[in-house]
């Protein structure tokens, strides 16, 4: 039997966001992000509301737009004059997404969907702009248990915002790294290996006690609304009394992913000015 700490992630966020008000001061002005979504969508619903909250917090500009309902104008929403441009999932089926990075071009990209911070980040080149959601694992990996080096950790999911991006900036900390995803076979085998499992699929209590080792720390990115409310990919109940840590849903990695993008905006106004 393992005592299980619920991590919350709040108190990082708070530091980050201290240092973003510095940043701002610094910057003597206000940066401004323009940010599209298709809001019936719970996930990136849940998302915007708390960046809209954050970004007013720290006084970053968010201007929230719902995608246009043709091409010809969502190009033209896309090249509205802003510092950053973020784009939410799911995006309309009307445009291409490598169109939609194309358009906001790498400067004003934060959330590292352009092909060249993509890029930049596969080949270990530094000062890439990278997925908010991803960097706030590895800060909330770093925070809960300092060097990655050599630890055994599985990504589940491989998405081009969380599950693909961490795996590397995983490799670049040097952990051994396993990326599963919805056509994995025997799932449980790769995770119980684990000292770190990190899910980010979308599906209610995909993660249970009988996929991890005990001791694991366990890192929940799944957003999905049930009528219970928001709940991630791991079940809590289940793993308790044999993870070491979990992180909880919500108010677990979400603040931190919200934190991270409003560190990108700055960075985006400040590489501007
Ligand atoms: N280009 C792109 N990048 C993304 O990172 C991206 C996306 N598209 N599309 C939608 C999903 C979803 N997602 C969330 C991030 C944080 C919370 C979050 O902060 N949740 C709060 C709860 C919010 C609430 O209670 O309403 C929490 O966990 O504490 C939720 C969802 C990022 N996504």
């Amino acid at each position: 039997m393992t005592e299980t700490t619920i991590f919350t992630g709040f108190d990082l966020a708070e530091r980050l966001k201290q240092n973003i008000k510095m940043r701002i001061d610094a910057l003597g002005r206000q940066p401004r992000c323009n940010l599209f979504l298709d809001s019936r969508n719970a996930g990136a619903s849940a998302y915007a509301q708390r960046l809209a909250g954050s970004a007013a917090s720290v006084g970053i500009d968010m201007v929230m737009r719902e995608y246009a309902g043709s091409a010809g104008e969502l190009r033209r929403q896309l090249q509205e004059e802003a510092d950053a441009v973020m784009t939410l999932f799911p995006m309309p089926d009307f445009i291409d997404r490598n169109e939609v990075a194309a358009l906001i071009g790498a400067e004003r990209d934060v959330d590292g969907q352009h092909p060249l911070n993509a890029g930049k980040l596969a080949l270990g080149i530094v000062g890439y702009r990278a997925a908010a959601t991803a960097r706030a694992c590895v800060l909330v990996m770093s925070e809960i248990m300092g060097s990655l080096k050599g630890l055994r950790v599985v990504v589940v999911g491989a998405s081009p915002v969380v599950g693909r991006p961490l795996a590397l900036m995983l490799l670049e900390k040097e952990a051994t790294v396993t990326v599963c995803h919805v056509a994995t076979v025997d799932l449980a085998s790769h995770t119980r290996e684990a000292d770190v499992i990190i899910s980010a699929t979308g599906v209610a209590g995909l993660i249970r006690a009988d996929h991890i080792r005990e001791g694991a720390v366990l890192l929940d990115v799944g957003i999905v609304r049930t009528e219970k409310g928001l709940v991630g990919d791991i079940d809590l109940d289940s793993v308790q009394g044999k993870a070491a840590v979990v992180t909880h849903v919500p108010d677990g990695v979400g603040p931190v992913t919200t934190a991270c993008l409003l560190e990108n905006i700055v960075a985006a106004a400040e590489a501007r000015s």
